[in-house]
């Protein structure tokens, strides 16, 4: 018999997960799986929870909550040699990671993917000896996330990041970087960069429309020092993925990045405040297998398909 262990954010989203407990359980018991939970107590709880997962060698572990539940789960997880696979059960106010692997926000057809037993390796970023799975990024603009009241998120969810986003807007300073990428450099003023690895950001799905989430590499995105007026303009470019193209950005694919600046530079991981730069992100090639609806992924990220990209590098 395989066994799962649940780690859970009670306080995610809107706090739902908990009624649904018991017929998650049923439904994994049905499917052969004994099933233990945690509950998370606070930050830094479901990492925890997550190492000893792995000491106690569970063939898979669920992280039922938002993007920062499961960066906490995946931040106790990748840095251990036995790395148990991982299920999402995405109940959080934003679920980018869940949106970019096609896994449903209805509780019972998440659990239905895991259930199914069909997954994917994926990339995981390190930076600085943490670890992230969607997007890193740094630059005033990054910072509205964790000053976004988690009350307000509760009740008006991801609205609430816009809102905060509009009322930030006009007070959003330039900072001055050096980025190198791949041997290049980029040094001047920014108001944000971003590193990431999946497309999907913030609910923007085009965010960086080329990433693909186990070929190794980051998209690297950079929004140069504009005024409010362009960025308003690129902002709405965004939406369409059309601002890749844009004189105030520059996009492109990177394995790895190093960032410093002289002035103090906040970063976010996951959306997430991680420290400070200096940083420099390295990408670890398909490092964790997480269930996913097979059909929905692009067929050049599944399984089948990767041992041919490989070989073609
Ligand atoms: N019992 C708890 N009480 C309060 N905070 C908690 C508890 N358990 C975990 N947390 C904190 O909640 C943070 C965010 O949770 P999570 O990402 O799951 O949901 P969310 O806040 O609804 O969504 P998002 O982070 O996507 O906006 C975690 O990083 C953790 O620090």
């Amino acid at each position: 018999m395989k066994r799962a262990r649940i780690i859970y954010n009670p306080t995610s989203g809107r706090e739902i997960f908990k009624k649904h407990l018991a017929e998650v359980l049923v439904k994994l018991e049905n499917a052969g799986y004994e099933t233990s939970c945690h509950a998370t107590t606070g930050e830094g709880d479901a990492t925890q929870a997550a190492r000893i997962a792995v000491e106690r060698r569970y063939d898979l572990v669920i992280a039922a909550g938002g993007d920062g539940t499961i960066n906490e789960v995946v931040n106790g997880i990748a840095e251990q040699e036995y790395r148990p696979k991982i299920g999402v059960i995405p109940v959080g106010t934003t679920n980018d990671f869940a949106r970019a692997l096609h896994i449903p926000r209805d509780i019972d057809a998440a659990v239905d993917i895991i259930v199914k037993g069909e997954t994917i390796p994926v990339d995981v970023g390190r930076i600085n000896d943490r670890y992230f799975i969607n997007i890193a990024g740094g630059g005033r603009m990054t910072e509205l996330t964790y000053e976004v009241p988690s009350k307000l998120k509760t009740m008006l969810g991801q609205l609430a990041y816009y809102l905060k986003g509009i009322e930030m807007l006009p007070s959003i300073r330039a900072s001055e970087v050096a980025i190198e990428y791949d041997g290049k450099l980029y040094e001047g003023e920014v108001m944000m960069f971003l590193v990431g690895l999946t497309n999907s950001v913030g609910g923007f799905e085009r965010l960086a429309p080329n990433s693909s989430i186990n070929d190794g590499m980051f998209s690297l995105l950079i929004l140069k020092k504009t005024n409010l007026a362009d960025f308003i303009r690129i902002a709405s470019l965004a939406v369409r993925g059309e601002h890749i193209n844009d004189p105030g950005v520059i996009y492109t694919q990177a394995n790895r990045i190093k960032v410093q600046s002289k002035e103090t530079v906040q970063l976010n991981l996951d959306g997430e405040y991680g420290g400070n730069l200096p940083a420099e992100f390295e990408n670890l090639f398909r490092h964790i297998e997480v269930y996913v609806p097979l059909d929905e992924i692009r067929p050049e990220d599944r399984p089948e398909n990767l041992e041919l990209n490989f070989k073609a590098e």
